[in-house]
């Protein structure tokens, strides 16, 4: 446990320093990665009480590389799931040992040890010294508490909950190969457990490696959450679709979306994303689910370089954005985020609205989403999209969906488990001149 905990505190540093964890954990051992994975999700679930705690037990901080050890022993400390799966005193020892692993933390060990021996003589006091510190009460940075306070005022605590709980493994089923019903008693022949949700969707009582479901290297399924399924059915729904419909994915990989607009119709879809080796990513998916659409790699604000004059049908715009809906599925997010970043995000997907609106045929209909709680990148955008251009009708759309209490949104609620990462949903359509 102590190798693992030295990666732990490795990953939580680069964490501090800015770095994703999809970028950092690849760098961990092979054998070692899920375990410092699931460990360093729980240390980042729990940081913000472990900065508090370090500071009511170290009048100066140590250098970088054991106060990052220091938190996460004292993250793993005060979260439920570390409590449950170890000893204090075996994390205690083992975190020490990790420190001694280290060049860069060896000097250090001493002092980690009376750190984390004090607070388990100490805990009820020192628990009790932080509560009224709202980053150490809610383990967000105090700009995201005030800003989910603010955006959802009758909500926020039940989000900012949600976020310490692991979301659930769902799966979409890939309707072309077979029902949902059909997958649903295969998963169950082999032991696994799973829950209608949606159309398509499928969760599993219980995650598993991917390499486990039936049939995924074959296409049978995709994993994609419960709230990211909504957009094929909200942007098609309602009418049939063939191949002369043009569908744009503006903001396609790694392609869930797109691979979900071809299961569901016969629509052409052109997929188009910034980033070219992200772009690889679409061809993946597409080629293991036995679909097919053109891939491009281009900038979706800038049409002039790559449309080729013909209006859509249909747009789906899945905006880049904060990502603050799905922090309990990416625990990184809201310590690497800055408030800075809303009104940086909410300008670029105003003018990604605005360049892909022309590109739509009268009569057609676009789809704007984000992954985000904001109301900036949401309905406040939408509103002020609304208000620019009269000729978008704003049909019935799920809005904001709330992480951990998705029973609040009456019509689009099917998702009685609350089990939804946070989304944001609006369909637009164009009026007929
Ligand atoms: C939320 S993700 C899309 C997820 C995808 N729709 C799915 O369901 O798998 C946003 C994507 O927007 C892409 N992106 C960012 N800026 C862009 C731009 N100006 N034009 C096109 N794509 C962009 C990013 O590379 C990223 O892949």
């Amino acid at each position: 446990m102590a190798t693992q905990l030295k990666w732990v505190g490795q990953s939580v540093l680069a964490v501090e320093k800015g770095r994703s964890l999809t970028e950092v954990l690849p760098g961990v051992p092979g054998a070692l990665r899920p375990g410092v994975q699931a460990l360093t999700f729980e240390v980042l679930r729990h940081l913000g009480a472990a900065r508090a705690l370090a500071k009511q037990l170290a009048q100066r901080a140590p250098a970088p590389p054991a106060l990052a050890l220091l938190h996460s022993a004292l993250a793993i400390l005060v979260g439920d799931e570390g409590r449950a799966r170890y000893a204090d005193h075996t994390l205690v020892d083992q975190a020490v040992e990790a420190a001694k692993q280290s060049r860069d933390t060896r000097m250090q060990a001493g002092f980690l040890n009376a750190c984390l021996r004090r607070f388990l003589r100490e805990r009820a006091s020192l628990l009790q010294a932080i509560e009224s510190d709202p980053v150490a009460r809610w383990n967000h940075p105090e700009w995201w508490v005030d800003r989910v306070k603010a955006d959802h005022p009758d909500h926020w605590q039940s989000v900012l909950n949600a976020s310490q709980t692991p979301g659930p493994m769902v799966l979409r089923v890939n309707r072309r190969k077979q029902t949902r019903e059909a997958y649903r008693m295969v998963l169950s022949s082999q032991g696994l457990d799973a829950l209608p949700l949606g159309d398509d969707g499928l969760v599993l009582t219980k995650p598993v490696p991917v390499e486990q479901l039936p049939g995924f290297a074959q296409g049978s399924c995709s994993v994609q959450d419960g709230a990211a399924q909504i957009a094929a059915g909200l942007l098609l729904g309602g009418r049939e679709w063939s191949g002369r419909d043009r569908v744009l994915d503006a903001c396609a990989a790694p392609g869930g979306k797109t691979a979900h607009l071809l299961e569901q119709s016969s629509a052409t879809v052109l997929a188009l994303d910034l980033d070219p080796r992200r772009c690889q990513r679409i061809h993946d998916n597409l080629q293991r689910l036995g679909l097919s659409a053109e891939v491009k790699a281009a900038d979706a604000a800038l049409p002039a370089d790559w449309w080729d004059g013909q209006l859509f049908d249909a747009v789906l715009l899945d905006a880049p954005c904060t990502a603050s809906g799905i922090v309990r599925r990416h625990p990184d997010a809201r310590w690497l985020r800055r408030s800075s970043d809303i009104p940086q995000l909410a300008l670029i997907q105003a003018r990604m609205l605005e360049a892909l609106w022309p590109l739509l045929k009268p009569g057609g209909r676009m789809v704007y989403a984000t992954c985000s709680i904001f109301r900036a990148e949401g309905a406040d955008q939408v509103q002020a999209f609304l208000a620019r251009h009269n000729d978008a009708v704003e049909q019935p759309s799920p809005g904001h969906l709330l992480p951990g209490d998705a029973r609040i949104h009456g019509e689009f609620n099917d998702n009685v488990s609350g089990g939804y990462d946070g989304f944001f949903y609006a369909r637009l359509d164009k009026a007929l001149p």
